[in-house]
């Protein structure tokens, strides 16, 4: 036993008589699946960190269980890491399921938007709504979202679209960072549509010289994201809510080619953003300029799916080289939280594999995050974030589409669900 194994097995978590773990992507060009999977296996850890990943038989000689504060015997059940969804507008107050109702009776989104519906009328409830209400709410999808085995989620604010509202929301989410296991990745996103009162340029004066100094001042996001699209903000106006961003350390992440091929995705290549999101309407010159400038593209099936609009096209991605991620989208227009029902929507709308699917929600989202700390992998050093299937293949994750195919779920090494 090595001396750090004996200075700290009591401290350690262990999870053993793994049927299926998945490690993370897969480092053998050769293989066919783009995971790294060990069969009869276990994985320790320590502070919150994995510090063995390997047969059970190595690893529990090494970290007996019965020395573990938290020991799991996971009975041949598959284990992955916990899943990241990187892409999420879960803080926001009031209820359009009538916009449901009238958008399959064939309303258009981008209607109901210029109308005064849409992401406008979830500002007015949002701005209505108190600090502890939103709290309240966006925990709430956090606990739906914990049980579905998601541990890490980006939030955008976006609902504000005022200084005051926007600093709200995103103090929303630095309190519901620490009143909940699930890590959260703050985004600003004053450019998330027009307000009533203002004009499109006058606004984008706002966004730039208002709200971006006085997120920044308050160092409450980690991204700024805008939804560069007709009738909201064009190719120009983006570029300077993002470069503004970046100025204010704001890295930029692009709502882009969803409804429209308006230019997003050049922009998102030409910032060199963390990320390109929707992608509906991506064209392969699109899909080449994010591969090479590593934009990593977030496709959201559950939106496409909710509008009945066709999917983006994920196998393209692929076969460019993209390290494509799902994420759920969640907001009053996408009223998913599951990230499990993601991966069902990539492989049976999208033509992926639920191996990459499974990749693109764990690995790859946190590199949409520009997460470099193994998040999304269960690899020595990563944070032990992971979950225990109900079921002995990863393959369940996907095939599952009515509740999640999920036993528990351990956060920093704890037990945080099941
Ligand atoms: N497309 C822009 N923003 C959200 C929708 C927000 C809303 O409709 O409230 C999205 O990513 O799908
Ligand atoms: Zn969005």
């Amino acid at each position: 036993m090595s001396e750090r194994a004996a200075s700290t097995t009591e401290a350690a978590c262990v999870v053993f008589d793994i049927g299926e773990l998945v490690v993370g992507p897969s480092t053998d060009d050769s293989s066919e699946t783009p995971l790294e999977i060990r069969e009869n296996a276990a994985v320790a850890a320590v502070d919150g960190e994995v510090v063995a990943v390997g047969s059970s038989e190595d690893v529990t000689r090494e970290y007996p269980p019965e020395n573990a504060e938290t020991a799991i015997d996971a009975e041949g059940r598959a284990v992955v890491p916990g899943f990241v969804d990187p892409h999420t507008h879960a803080v926001f107050a009031g209820d359009r399921s009538d916009e449901f109702e009238a958008k399959l009776r064939g309303a258009e989104y981008q209607e109901i938007l210029e109308e005064g519906g849409g992401i406008l009328r979830t500002v007015r409830a949002t701005r209505e709504a108190s600090d502890d209400d939103l709290l309240a709410n966006l925990t709430g999808h956090l606990e739906t979202m914990l049980a579905h085995g998601t541990t890490t989620v980006e939030v955008k604010s976006g609902y504000g679209l005022d200084t005051e509202t926007e600093l709200r929301l995103l103090e929303a989410i630095d309190r519901a960072d620490d009143a909940q296991p699930i890590d959260l990745v703050p985004t600003f996103m004053g450019a998330h549509a027009v307000p009533e009162e203002q004009d499109t340029e006058e606004y984008v004066d706002a966004v730039v010289e208002e709200q971006l100094p006085a997120v920044a001042d308050q160092g409450i996001a980690r991204f700024c994201d805008v939804f560069c699209e007709e009738g909201v903000f064009d190719v120009e106006q983006s570029r300077r809510v993002l470069e503004a961003g970046a100025e204010h350390g704001l890295t930029p992440k692009v709502h882009a080619e969803e409804f429209t091929r308006l230019g997003g995705a050049q922009l998102a290549a030409d910032l060199e953003a963390a990320s390109a999101d929707h992608l509906l309407h991506a064209a392969e010159d699109d899909i080449d300029a994010l591969v090479d400038s590593g934009v990593v593209p977030v496709l959201l099936p559950g939106t496409a799916f909710g509008l009945g609009e066709a999917y983006a096209d994920a196998r393209a991605f692929l076969e460019a080289g993209a390290p494509v991620a799902l994420a759920t989208d969640f907001n009053p227009n996408c009223h998913s939280r599951s990230m499990g029902f993601a991966q069902t929507l990539g492989a049976v709308e999208m033509g992926m594999t639920p191996a990459e699917a499974l990749l693109a929600s764990t690995h790859n989202a946190a590199l949409a995050l520009d997460l470099d700390d193994g998040t999304g992998t269960l690899r020595e050093g990563a944070p032990a974030d992971a979950v225990v299937l109900e079921a002995p293949s990863y393959v369940h994750v996907a095939y599952r589409f009515d509740t999640p195919a999920v036993d528990g779920v351990l956060k920093a090494g704890e037990v945080v669900h099941g």
